[in-house]
């Protein structure tokens, strides 16, 4: 196949240097050959060839069918493989987007999801537990999150069946069993861990960039027909775990220099290992769209979210758990304040509904703004949803 050299990127595109994100890609005339890449613009930089040519160091880091390797090797090659990659895309090496196949960029390790925006947490509170209090007594003083399956984590762009289930309204006299007939997206940004943590050594809010690779966005499918009848007292399970959708580009912490921002203001003292109130701003500028079969339905803003990704992280170490390589958390579904900008169909329409139809396409994209006026593009997470 022949390769590309891109020519000048078009102004304002997205995926311009200060944005650079990783995947895995194959080509048609090396299907077995999966290999990392970087994206630039509408191409995909075959990092291992580069770094070949050039007698990196990092040629057998970039030689891989996954990047946990990469996320093993730690910050500072992050940011050494980084600038390499950058001396890299005036040379060849480069396949146009649309000739690749892209795979699941990293192999999960433990999955968690939160439930970290305020809005969309007082949203479903009322929905699910209308006589009850939208926020439980202790949404203010920790992250909440349920683990999920991190083995049903796919790649954008691969179909979601319908998912089976037991599904009990509150007005039904008995459970019954079929098809969800309320499925639903949650849009969401996800967090890829590089560094390992051994046990009973928790990560400190400070020590975020240390271990956290990169951002991508999640589209977390949810059975709201099989959630609310399962869910208690334990969680979301099977509602949840048909599925999860992940873009396939990571973008490194680092290009979200220039969108930190601070959360909300704190209501409630927080415990010293989450109060963030002289830690470097901890949320993200982040713009999401969510669209079905091409029509725009919401716009979340990440920058609202509550608990920051740094939050999360110290949570969910402080109690002795480990921290892998490979191991994934997602924000919790983006709600901001307007009714065009929560994450879900439950919140869109209420909780009443519609919900997705056979063959609706999902795609939810996102971008921050990065340097000097320019855009950092997170690329998209899409999925078509089947008949079970
Ligand atoms: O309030 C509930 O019972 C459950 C709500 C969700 O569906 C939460 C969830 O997946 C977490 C999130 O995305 O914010
Ligand atoms: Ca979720
Ligand atoms: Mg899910």
């Amino acid at each position: 196949m022949p390769e590309h050299i891109p020519s000048e990127l078009p102004e304002g595109d997205p995926f311009g240097a200060d944005t650079l994100p990783y995947g895995v890609f194959t080509t048609p005339d090396a299907p077995d050959h999966p290999r990392i890449g970087v994206r630039y613009g509408a191409h995909v930089l075959d990092a291992a060839a580069a770094a070949a040519e050039h007698g990196s160091a990092y040629a057998d880091l970039l030689d891989q069918p996954v990047l946990n390797p990469l996320l093993a090797a730690g910050r500072p090659v992050w940011q050494a493989v980084r600038a390499e990659v950058r001396t890299w895309l005036d040379g060849p090496h480069f396949h146009p987007l649309s000739e690749v196949t892209l795979h699941l960029p990293f192999e999960v390790a433990d999955y968690v999801d939160f439930y970290a925006s305020e809005h969309h947490a007082t949203n479903v509170g009322r929905i699910f537990r209308p006589n009850a209090e939208a926020l439980t007594p202790n949404w203010k003083h920790l992250p909440i999150g349920y683990h999920g399956r991190a083995g049903t984590v796919v790649v954008s762009g691969t179909d979601v069946v319908r998912p089976l289930g037991q599904r009990k309204a509150p007005a039904d006299e008995r459970p019954s069993f079929g098809p969800c007939a309320k499925l639903d997206i949650e849009a969401e940004v996800g967090f890829v861990v590089g560094t390992p943590a051994p046990a009973n050594t928790p990560v400190p809010l400070g020590d975020f960039r240390e271990h956290v690779f990169g951002v991508c966005l999640v589209n977390d499918w949810s059975a709201r027909d099989i959630q609310q009848w399962e869910y208690v007292p334990l969680g979301p399970f099977l509602g949840k775990s048909f599925a999860t959708s992940v873009s396939a580009w990571i973008t490194p912490l680092d290009a979200f220099d220039t969108a930190r921002t601070a959360p909300p203001e704190r209501t409630h003292p927080l415990l010293p290992y989450l109060d963030d109130s002289a830690a470097e701003p901890g949320g993200i500028d982040i713009r999401l769209e969510v669209s079905i079969n091409g029509e725009v339905i919401t716009r979340p803003p990440f920058a609202s979210m509550y608990w920051t990704a740094a939050q999360q992280l110290a949570h969910m170490t402080i109690n002795g758990a480990s921290l892998r390589t490979g191991d994934f958390y997602a924000s919790g579904t983006v709600s901001g304040p307007g009714e065009d900008q929560v994450g879900c169909l439950l919140e869109l329409t209420k909780g009443k509904g519609p919900y997705l139809a056979d063959g609706d396409e999902v795609v939810i994209t996102g971008w921050a703004p990065g340097p000097n006026g320019s855009r950092i593009g997170l690329g998209e997470v899409t999925g078509r949803i089947i008949a079970g």
